[in-house]
């Protein structure tokens, strides 16, 4: 059993889960907090998340817990809530000055807050990084080799972080861009619903392949516009995590895409989910965000319109093929 500090984990849904095993199978062990008591109970009794990771076997470090009190002492915080519930849970945590390693891929609706600027306002004087990239949860915990970014303006932080966190088959890479990576991983999930789209409505492989280059070509612009770096959009945690969604039903915003394509009504899908496709509650601020710095972005909005019900599939294509000719 390992002496050092644990590591804690705000969120026990798929990847705060599978981030939870990646740090234990490193030794370290790991105080999983989740509002599910069921959540808790089955992977303290039977070492398994059967809500949000059924069929994969948990280490015994991993210890779950519903007291936010149980992370004090942690030697820092992986906040793995969905975006739109990030404020309200970690306000429920009494500030300890941990490092917070933020793992949510979204923006904040209403204040059209990155993760990191909500971190800094719920829980003043923890230090923020941000961690994104191409991460299937089921994939990461079956200990499948992936790479990630890791990012935080104090690159001494960000290094300490990618050390604790870095295992054989779970690669981080250091930036001190946190912009560009928080960007690069909410807009892919808005874009991952527009190519999901494509697939449900058979519009073809050529179609995917525009939409996934005409779609970084939005993201640029608005990471650009808001202070992130070319390199890092087109890095793990923009391009990279861009390609992985835009092409398997592995992720659950194309999955939402896929299903509009096929002509089910986005008031039907958002019911009720158990599970979180963010790229919906990302779009309309997205857009917003995107206007009120004059920035075009097509595809953002064709998803809005979709998901709002305010036109059909057959309109938005039409929409998007009927728009003036530019240079690329
Ligand atoms: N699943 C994945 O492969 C990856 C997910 N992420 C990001 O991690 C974040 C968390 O996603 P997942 O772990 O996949 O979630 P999930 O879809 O597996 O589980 C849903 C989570 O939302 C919580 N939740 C549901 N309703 C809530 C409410 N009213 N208030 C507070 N919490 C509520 C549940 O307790 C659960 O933890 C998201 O921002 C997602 O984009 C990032 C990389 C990979
Ligand atoms: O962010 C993810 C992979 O990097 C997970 O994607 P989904 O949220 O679309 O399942």
């Amino acid at each position: 059993m390992s002496m050092e500090a644990p590591i804690g984990v705000i969120g026990g849904g798929a990847w705060g889960t599978a981030l939870a095993q990646v740090l234990a199978a490193g030794g370290r062990p790991v105080t999983l907090w989740a509002r599910n008591r069921s959540v808790v109970e089955s992977i303290n009794a039977l070492h398994e998340n059967p809500v949000y990771l059924p069929g994969r076997p948990l280490s015994a470090l991993v210890r779950a817990t519903d007291d936010p009190a149980a992370l004090h002492g942690a030697a820092a915080l992986l906040v793995v809530t969905p975006a739109q519930h990030m404020r309200m849970i970690l306000s429920g945590f009494a500030p300890q000055g941990q490092p917070l390693l933020l793992c949510a891929k979204g923006i904040e609706a209403h204040s059209r807050k990155f993760m990191h600027e909500v971190a800094r306002e719920a829980m003043p004087g923890s230090p923020v990084a941000v961690l994104s990239g191409p991460t299937f949860a089921h994939e990461v915990a079956a200990g499948l080799p992936t790479a990630v970014t890791l990012a935080a303006e104090d690159e001494a932080l960000a290094r300490t972080l990618a050390e604790w966190i870095a295992q054989p088959a779970f690669r981080p890479y250091v930036t001190d861009d946190v912009a560009g990576a928080e960007i690069g991983g909410a807009v892919k999930n808005v874009l991952a619903i527009a190519c999901g789209v494509v697939e449900g409505a058979a519009l073809g492989q050529n179609a995917r392949a525009a939409l996934i280059a005409r779609g970084f070509a939005e993201m640029t612009r608005f990471g650009l516009a808001c202070g992130a770096r070319l390199e890092t959009l087109a890095g793990l945690s923009g391009l990279g995590d861009l390609v992985l969604t835009c092409s398997s039903t592995s992720s659950r915003n194309y999955t939402l895409g896929k299903e509009l394509g096929e002509g089910r009504k986005a008031s039907d899908l958002l019911v009720d989910r158990r599970t979180v496709a963010e790229g919906a509650f990302t779009a309309p601020v997205l857009l917003e965000a995107a206007r009120l710095r004059g920035i075009d972005m097509p595809i953002t909005a064709a998803v809005c319109a979709l998901i709002a019900g305010t036109l059909d599939v057959d309109d938005a294509i039409r929409t998007l093929l009927s728009r003036p000719l530019r240079a690329e």
